[in-house]
């Protein structure tokens, strides 16, 4: 492990406080043990800085290829369920998070508001998403062609909606590499760092941050 005082995430210049912010994890399903840790680390450092469980919306795609485009779709239907448009489009899907305990990530499907006076999650419009894959190099090429369409796939969503995305896809070149960054290593360099907890504490900063710029404050 390197020395956190020259290559790491120092700790956030501000405290910001996420209990307002509606979130999005849309997480892939291949290399599941060290996406469920990721996931798992994402949520905490969400809940750490305040946001409520009810607000952390949970989906899984069947890899990383497909998070750009699940994550543009997520934006744009937080905007529909924002607008009362339409009921909640939450429908359950399949996902890692029911593996881990106290952790529900099936809302209910009575329609909620996001009127501050009342109980239940909030409708408007997802203050950031988090995308988390796991590409692990193989034998062929694929493992680059993936990386690179879906770093920019994902580059493009945010940029083009103005929501902040998250890039919370590991690229590595082994499985130690992957289950170090998950905080689950298995060598003598021990169990290394969960990348998801630097992904939860981005994703609250930019949400904060966001809600500024978007408004014209600096
Ligand atoms: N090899 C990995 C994949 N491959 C699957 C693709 O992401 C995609 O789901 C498929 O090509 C169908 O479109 N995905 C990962 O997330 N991690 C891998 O290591
Ligand atoms: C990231 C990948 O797509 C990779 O795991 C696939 O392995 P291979 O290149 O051996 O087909």
């Amino acid at each position: 492990m390197s020395d956190p005082t020259i290559k790491g995430l120092p700790p956030p210049p501000t405290k910001f406080d996420g209990s307002n912010f509606r979130i999005a994890i849309v997480h892939a399903r291949w290399n599941d043990a060290i996406i469920k840790s990721l996931v798992e680390g994402t949520i905490n450092k969400l809940k750490e800085q305040g946001v409520k469980q009810e607000n952390i919306v949970v989906k899984s795609v069947p890899g990383s290829y497909e998070l750009p485009f699940a994550t543009k779709q997520l934006i744009e239907a937080g905007k529909i369920q924002s607008s009362n448009a339409a009921p909640s489009m939450i429908a359950s899907t399949t996902n890692l998070l029911s593996l881990i305990d106290n952790t529900t990530s099936q809302p209910s499907t009575e329609k909620k508001t996001d009127n501050a006076s009342n109980s239940g999650p909030l409708t408007k419009p997802f203050d950031a998403i988090i995308p988390i894959g796991c590409l692990i190099k193989g034998s062929t090429m694929h493992f680059e062609y993936i990386c690179d369409a879906v770093t920019h796939g994902l580059m493009k969503v945010q940029l083009e909606t103005g929501t902040p995305v998250i890039f919370g896809v590991l690229t590595a070149l082994n499985d130690d590499q992957a289950l170090e960054r998950a905080g689950i290593g298995r060598t003598e360099k021990g169990k290394g760092h969960n990348h998801g907890e630097d992904w939860g504490l981005a994703a609250v900063e930019l949400a904060a941050q966001n809600q500024d710029w978007s408004k014209g404050i600096l």
